[in-house]
């Protein structure tokens, strides 16, 4: 029985360019504003002096800094009855609730003084009369009533909206499990949220970043022909298409954060070049290296981690390039001497990573803000950070190599600090802490010059526990530190009594004049040493290249392996599978023999066999390869595909082949149908008279589709139909 069938091979190679261009593009807006607002912010908060002068009312991300309260200021009976070798659970410490007013700034304003955080009533009260009428309903700055917290104030930087504001008049802004705690759970998580958001974005890309990376495709093979003086009949000449680029990633011994990937985040491999004339191949596309620094792991974003890239100089083959497609000379058969056909190059893979970063130290430098953690790491190594009398002077992590002898290293990392309620985003939160997780050794800085260096103590690891217990199992110093200052040398015998009788063994120090270091790396060096010996243990060789290997497997799928799917509803059948999906992305329907070609390819594999199987009719539709890029189905017509006025057709993405079982190919691709080419007139004329024929309903459309450019002389201009909407079949 005669059939009619229509075959639309489909590129269906997943395309999220334009998508994640316009992602990138909204996000880079969002980042880039974030990035000026954090900058502000920055300037503005990220120094605090003791009293900062910003209002609660001001906008902008918030982000908190605190510091311990003195246990004598809050006087309570719970704290106070602690004995000193007793562990102090902080979260059981109840605090009791603060009173909270509001003040309209158009008060403060008429008074002549500018209202801000932390400035007590008595203070207000010393330099200004205070106005008993306020309206506590009105919008205003949040003033606490009740406790002087001194140099230990809570600052609520820049924390957003006014309107948040308006509804804590109740008095649990500072509420009763500590500082910055609602009593509501809603809010709690809304200041959670905050504290998120509020984080600049030089931290949120300093180990953190996703990147697009794309593998180069391959160049187009091309069809020529030998053509010189006294070689008659010279041959195919047509070269083959180059290789496209690989895509490597590598680390760079150099780099110690992901800030690179903040401004450039799109990477992608040379295209290889087309083939040309007197058989010359494509140069292969340039490879890509993304470099990036040691401790990163590399996740498809969404997915599984790929590798884990710690040493430098690892390289990992991620993506391999197309392979360019083969001219006309590699298609030379006895059969066929002259063949006109030619590939195109194989696309290259494309993919979204997450990169994450692990710092690789051997000791990480933990403890609360303002300990000394950078000064002790200045002190051991070469290592230049920050140092200021203020908390949270280290944003980002620092690292520092400490030399003991010619062969004798260890790579320190200082971290930011730590507080209690780190885990809920207090502070600068607690995530920084997974820098740590490839330490072997901690050293737990405390200030001694606190007024309660165990509560700190405490305070610290508590958030190292609740970060991740095998963190807190770690083996750790701990070191008391500002020895130099006379009240923290009286201190130290209290606080070392405490820690012994705990089971620890503090050491003291003075970071500031160097006494006490020495003891303490060598300390630490043994640590890592012991630690080292416990650990080591053969691990046999990663092989780095397998997701490139994986993908060349799946490349190499036979085309024999697919699927049919069938759709009654548009009487569609669906033919997938990765082999033929490749097969048709590189068949280049310019050439007329690729036609023929993929006929013969679709017998040859028994994809005809099976659909004739599954019971194809007459007229039905047959996509191969994938969906058509843009289909909008539905009403009358089974199928409609939309292509751009240009004649080009996204060429790559949607073919359309379109043959009548009669045992000619009758027509060609949607290309070839529009080229005005003569050769391609008889096949359509006899289609069009064929489907007039037997009376099947696609030839109008086909003649809009068809015929415009290839018989626009005959036609009239009434059939021309610019936009090219395309309707096919039926
Ligand atoms: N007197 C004295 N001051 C010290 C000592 N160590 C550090 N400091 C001072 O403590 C302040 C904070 O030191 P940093 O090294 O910045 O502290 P940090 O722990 O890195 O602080 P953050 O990065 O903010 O968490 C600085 O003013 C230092 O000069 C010490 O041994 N003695
Ligand atoms: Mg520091």
């Amino acid at each position: 029985m005669a059939f009619s069938a229509v075959f639309s091979g489909t590129v269906m190679q997943f395309k999220p360019l334009s998508a994640s261009r316009r992602e990138t593009n909204s996000s880079g807006q969002r980042v880039s504003t974030k990035i000026t607002k954090a900058r502000k912010q920055k300037s503005r908060n990220f120094r605090p002096p003791p009293n900062p002068p910003q209002s609660a009312g001001e906008g902008g991300e918030a982000t908190t800094f605190t510091r311990l309260p003195p246990k004598d200021d809050f006087g309570f009976d719970d704290l106070a009855s602690h004995s000193v070798s007793q562990v102090v659970k902080l979260a059981d410490i109840k605090f009791p609730a603060i009173k909270t007013k509001k003040i309209d700034p158009s008060h403060g304003e008429k008074r002549g003084f500018a209202p801000k955080i932390g400035v007590t009533e008595e203070e207000l009260s010393l330099d200004h009369e205070v106005d008993d009428g306020f309206d506590d309903e009105d919008e205003g700055i949040v003033k606490k009533v009740g406790y002087d917290y001194g140099r230990y104030e809570l600052y609520e930087v820049g924390s957003g909206n006014d309107d948040d504001d308006d509804d804590d008049d109740d008095g649990d802004f500072y509420g009763d499990e500590g500082f910055m705690v609602s009593g509501d759970e809603d809010e709690e998580e809304e200041g959670v949220k905050e504290k998120e958001k509020g984080v600049p974005a030089v931290m949120r890309c300093f180990d953190r970043a996703k990147i697009f990376v794309k593998a180069g495709d391959g160049g187009n093979g091309v069809v020529a022909f030998r053509r010189e003086k006294f070689v008659p009949l010279g041959g195919p000449s047509g070269g083959d298409g180059g290789r496209g680029g690989n895509v490597y990633m590598e680390v760079d011994g150099t780099m110690n954060s992901l800030l690179p990937f903040r401004k450039s985040v799109h990477f992608r491999a040379g295209r290889g070049s087309h083939g040309q004339g007197q058989q010359k191949s494509g140069a292969k596309g340039e490879d890509l290296v993304v470099k990036v620094p040691p401790g990163t792991v590399v996740r498809e974003s969404g997915g599984d981690v790929l590798f884990e890239l710690l040493h430098p100089g690892q390289r990992a083959l991620l993506m391999p390039g197309g392979r360019g497609g083969r001219g006309n000379a590699s298609f030379k058969t006895g059969m066929n001497k002259a063949p006109k056909i030619a590939e195109n190059g194989e696309e290259g893979p494309e993919m979204w990573l997450e990169l994450e970063l692990k710092l690789v130290a051997d000791v990480g430098i933990v403890g609360a803000p303002n300990a000394g953690k950078s000064t002790f790491l200045s002190v051991i190594s070469a290592a230049q950070p920050a140092i200021a009398n203020y908390p949270f002077t280290t944003l980002l992590p620092n690292l520092g190599v400490v030399s003991f002898d010619y062969d004798a290293t260890m790579v320190v990392a200082d971290l930011p600090g730590l507080l209690e309620g780190a885990h809920r985003g207090f502070g600068l939160g607690h995530e920084f802490l997974r820098h740590t997780e490839r330490c072997s050794v901690l050293v737990h800085i405390v200030d001694g010059s606190s007024d309660q260096p165990e509560y700190e103590f405490d305070a610290v690891r508590l958030e190292l526990e609740m970060f991740s217990p095998e963190l807190a199992e770690k083996p750790y110093l701990v070191v008391y530190n500002k020895m130099d200052l006379p009240e923290t040398s009286e201190n130290w015998p209290s606080f070392r009594d405490a820690l012994r009788a705990r089971g620890f063994d503090p050491f003291c120090m003075s970071a500031v004049t160097r006494n006490g270091t020495k003891e303490v790396m060598n300390a630490a060096y043994e640590l890592v040493q012991k630690n080292a010996a416990d650990t080591d243990g053969y691990e046999g060789p990663i092989d780095l290249n397998y997701v490139a290997d994986k993908m060349q497997k799946e490349r190499a799928a036979p085309l024999d392996e697919f699927e049919i799917m069938h759709d009654s509803s548009t009487s569609s059948w669906h033919v997938e599978g990765a082999g033929l999906q490749r097969f048709v992305q590189m068949t280049n329907w310019r050439y007329n023999d690729s036609d023929r070609r993929f006929q013969h390819v679709m017998e040859a594999c028994g994809v005809n066999k099976s659909l004739k199987k599954r019971g194809v009719k007459e007229g039905d539709t047959v996509v191969v390869g994938g969906t058509p890029a843009t289909q909008v189905g539905g009403g009358q017509q089974n199928q409609m595909n939309e292509f751009d006025s240009d004649h080009h057709l996204s060429r790559a993405r949607t073919q359309i082949l379109n043959y009548l079982s009669i045992g000619v190919s009758t027509a060609r691709s949607m290309d070839s149908m529009i080229s005005p080419k003569s050769s391609t007139l008889f096949p359509l004329v006899f289609a069009f008279l064929y489907s007039h024929l037997v009376g099947w309903k696609c030839a109008s459309s086909l003649q809009i589709c068809a015929l415009p450019r290839a018989l626009s002389r005959r036609c009239s201009r009434k059939l021309l139909n610019p936009g090219f909407t395309v309707t096919m079949y039926r």
